[in-house]
């Protein structure tokens, strides 16, 4: 497909600290940052005016999806746009906290651990093609995402060595501090499955479509880091999308089934020189950066036969190449304001260097955590990106416009509706397919093509709730989130 539809799904950490008081648990320190979100929609699981959803489940972990984006440059501003949403409610709920006498600081982390240990996801949705065949396109797509690590994992410090999680060891660890390219990868438990939580998989494949089943199917990654920086999170979707692209046009492809993907994934994550070779079903055995290399090179020949198939394919493949490159020469110069892991790694290795402390120091586990701080004067990743030190994808004025503004997709008919009901004060029941008013006509409106910007039945009912918005803001009554 030529064009497809992009969504990220971010679940963030939360955590108080009160030093001479009893700090808030993370479950109570999230329903709290919800507070303002309830108020505005009567619910802790809202959609938003910029077409994107931001809802708290049970438990501690606040979830914010961005709107369907058709390009790189919205997923990365409306993905972006997110963690200043996010970030917006927790600088109120301090306020909040601070007014009514609770000591303590308030933290918002966009990563995949806590300190418990308990893994959080990042979750990239992707429309596909319902005629491409599932099984064929998961068997090609695992092992380029047990690989892909190496140029878009987020990075992270094991004081200690890697920890074993559950039931697939990483090896016989001895203890020594080390540093991973990703923090989920310690954290995935099978190939493709249907369940997210006990048994996580790589992919997800819980068949929702989000649009005309005939047609399309979405597919769930869930094997992701949280990428904080908009250059890795364009490759991220960018270099899937291209593989994808490739899939879904029939190419023939060698086949790469890995023996253990899970086992890999470990093994590839702890292994900083991406040479470590796993096992391949045809029982050769293949590096990270082999197979890493095989894709790009299966990629670029179908473009330049295909044709790129947006302007940014280029970049893409620029920096794909360049992240493989630096993890061959073992020199980072070249990524290191680009590519999370890299940037960290420079991060920690500097200050490791001044202070002359290696891995093993708490300080740098601290580090590590504040890079993904959301808090623009506290997050080390946000201090960077100011500095000049971190890149961006696109303008900062874009992610500041994606807040209130839904991409040019299906996200826009329904941030229109949610603006108008929101102000109408009527009850109403969206998803991403539907939208609905419960009033006494009950009207419904199903929106099956993702790419569609106007629908003229949504037209009709937006039309229909502006004279209650207005009545109720010539009141002052219009809440605001
Ligand atoms: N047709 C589509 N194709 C691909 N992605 C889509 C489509 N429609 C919506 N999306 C994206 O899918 C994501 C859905 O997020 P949501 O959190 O609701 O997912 P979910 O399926 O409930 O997953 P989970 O329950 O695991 O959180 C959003 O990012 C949205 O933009
Ligand atoms: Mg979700």
């Amino acid at each position: 497909m030529d064009r497809r539809i992009y969504g990220i799904e971010t679940e963030f950490g939360i955590a108080h600290s009160a030093p001479d008081a009893r700090p808030l648990t993370p479950e109570e320190a999230a329903r709290k940052l919800f507070t303002p979100v309830v108020a505005w929609g009567r619910s802790s699981n809202v959609f938003l005016p910029n077409g994107g959803r931001l809802y708290l489940d049970v438990g501690s972990h606040p979830e914010y999806a961005t709107a369907e984006c058709a390009t790189l440059e919205d997923v990365v501003a409306q993905d972006k746009a997110g963690e200043l949403i996010l970030e917006d409610l927790r600088q109120q709920t301090q306020e909040a906290l601070a007014a009514e006498g609770v000591p303590g600081q308030l933290y918002l982390f966009k990563n995949n651990v806590d300190s418990q240990g308990n893994s959080f996801g990042s979750h990239e949705n992707y429309m596909i093609a319902r005629r491409t065949e599932f099984a064929r396109l998961v068997s090609i797509l695992i092992p380029f995402l047990v690989t892909r690590q190496i140029m878009v994992g987020a990075g992270k410090v094991h004081p200690r060595g890697p920890e074993d999680f559950g039931t697939v060891p990483v090896g016989p660890g001895d203890g020594a501090p080390s540093y991973s390219f990703s923090q989920r990868a310690d954290h995935i438990w099978e190939g493709s499955s249907s369940a997210t939580t006990r048994s996580r998989p790589l992919i997800n494949t819980r068949d929702e479509p989000h649009a005309d089943a005939e047609h399309y199917r979405r597919l769930h990654v869930i094997v992701g880091d949280s990428t904080m920086s908009q250059t890795t999170t364009a490759l991220r979707i960018g270099a899937t999308d291209l593989v994808l692209r490739m899939i879904e046009a029939g190419q023939i492809l060698p086949d790469r089934t890995m023996v253990d993907p899970v086992r890999a994934l470990r093994e590839i994550s702890h292994d900083p020189t991406g040479t470590r070779p796993v096992e391949l079903a045809d029982g050769t055995r293949r590096s990270a950066l082999d197979l890493q290399r095989g894709f790009l090179d299966a990629v670029r020949s179908f473009v330049d036969r295909e044709g790129a198939h947006h302007d940014r394919v280029p970049w893409v493949l620029d920096l794909w190449e360049r992240a493989l490159d630096a993890v061959a020469r073992q020199d980072t110069s070249g990524i290191d304001t680009e590519i999370d892991w890299a940037i960290k790694k420079k991060l920690l290795d500097g200050y490791a260097a001044r202070h002359g402390l290696d891995l093993s120091s708490p300080r740098l586990a601290q580090l590590d955590l504040a890079y993904h701080d959301t808090a623009p004067d506290r997050g080390l990743f946000n201090l960077l990106q100011r500095r000049g030190l971190a890149a961006t994808f696109v303008p900062a004025e874009r992610v500041e416009e994606a807040v209130g503004t839904p991409p040019p997709t299906r996200a826009a008919i329904r941030g229109r509706f949610i603006e108008a009901v929101v102000a109408s004060g009527h009850n109403y029941t969206v998803d991403w397919v539907h939208l609905k008013v419960n009033d006494r006509t009950q009207r419904t409106v199903t929106c099956k093509d993702p790419f569609a910007t106007r629908d003229p039945e949504a037209d009709a009912l937006v039309a229909g709730l502006r004279p209650a918005a207005e009545e109720r803001s010539a009141h002052g009554d219009a809440p605001v989130i």
